[in-house]
C-alpha cells in the first residue's frame, strides 16, 4: 500500500477572547497516491481546518502530517511555500479569481515565480484550459463567464502546474446542480490521471464521486468508508 499522506495524532485549537476551541482532536489517517477522497460532516466539525493543514495553510497544535515522504508540519515558512507551489493545487467554494485578469492570465498566476520561457507557460495553460474546456473562453474576464465556468477556470490554475493533490473546499457549494456535475466529472477525470483529490462537501450527491468518504464529527473521524471502483466489482 503507496501511503502518500499519513496524518498522525492531529490536533489544532483556536484561541478566541481567552476561550479555547479544539477544532481538531486527535485525527489519524493515511491516504493513498492516487485517491479520491470526500471529507463530510457537519458544519463547525473541522472539515476546512483538516484541509488547510493539509494545504500547510495551517499549523497544527500536535501531530505529525508526511506528505510524499515530507513532514510537513517542520517546514519553514519558505519551504512551505515552496511546497505547495510542487505539491498542491487549490480550489475554493468562491473560485477566488483576480477580476482584472482573463481566463488565461488567471491560469497562468501559479506560473508567474517559475523561470521558464514564455512558450512553455503557454503550452502548460492552453493544457489545464483545454482540460476543463474553457480555452475557448481564455480571453474573457471572469464577470464575463458563469459560475461554472468560474470554478473550471479555478480548476485550470489548480491544475497548471501539474501538482499531484488538489485539495478542494466545498467546490460546488456555489453552484447549481447541472455545474456541479459538470465539475466533478472534471474532478473525476483528474483521478483517472492520477492525482490524488481531498475535497470538502456538505452534498452527499458530490460525496458519491469518491472513492472514499471521511466524514469529520466535533474534530474527530467518525467513519471512514472506502468503495471499490466499478471496474473491480465483480459479483
Ligand atoms: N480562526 C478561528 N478562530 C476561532 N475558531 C475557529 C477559527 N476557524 C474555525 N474555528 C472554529 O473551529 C471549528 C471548526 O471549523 P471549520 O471551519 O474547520 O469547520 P467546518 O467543518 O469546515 O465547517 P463548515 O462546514 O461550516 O465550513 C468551528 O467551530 C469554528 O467556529
Amino acid at each position: 500500500m503507496n501511503d502518500f499522506i499519513k496524518i498522525d495524532g492531529l490536533k489544532k485549537w483556536y484561541k478566541s477572547k481567552g476561550v479555547t476551541y479544539e477544532a481538531l482532536k486527535d485525527v489519524t489517517l493515511n491516504l493513498r497516491k492516487g485517491e479520491f477522497v470526500a471529507i463530510k460532516g457537519p458544519s463547525g466539525s473541522g472539515k476546512t481546518t483538516l484541509l488547510s493543514i493539509l494545504g500547510t495553510l495551517l499549523s497544527p497544535d500536535e501531530g505529525n502530517i508526511r506528505i510524499d515522504g515530507i513532514d510537513i508540519t517542520k517546514l519553514s515558512q519558505e519551504r512551505k511555500a515552496d511546497f505547495r507551489a510542487f505539491y498542491i493545487g487549490f480550489i475554493f467554494q468562491h473560485f477566488h479569481l483576480l477580476p482584472f485578469l482573463s481566463v488565461y492570465e488567471n491560469t497562468m498566476l501559479p506560473l508567474s515565480t517559475i523561470k521558464k520561457e514564455k512558450e512553455y507557460k503557454k503550452n502548460l495553460v492552453e493544457k489545464a484550459l483545454s482540460t476543463v474546456g474553457m480555452l475557448e473562453k481564455k480571453n474573457k474576464l471572469p464577470s464575463e463567464i458563469s459560475g461554472g465556468e468560474q470554478q473550471r477556470t479555478a480548476i485550470a490554475r489548480a491544475i497548471v502546474n501539474e501538482p499531484p493533490l488538489i485539495l478542494a473546499d466545498e467546490p460546488t457549494g456555489n453552484l447549481d446542480s447541472v455545474n456541479s456535475t459538470v465539475i466533478m466529472e472534471h474532478f473525476q477525470i483528474l483521478h483517472e490521471q492520477g492525482h490524488t483529490i481531498v475535497f470538502v462537501t456538505h452534498d452527499m450527491k458530490m460525496s458519491e464521486y469518491a472513492d472514499r468518504v471521511i466524514h469529520v464529527e466535533d474534530g474527530l473521524v467518525k467513519e471512514d468508508e472506502i468503495f471499490a471502483k466499478e471496474d473491480t466489482i465483480h459479483v
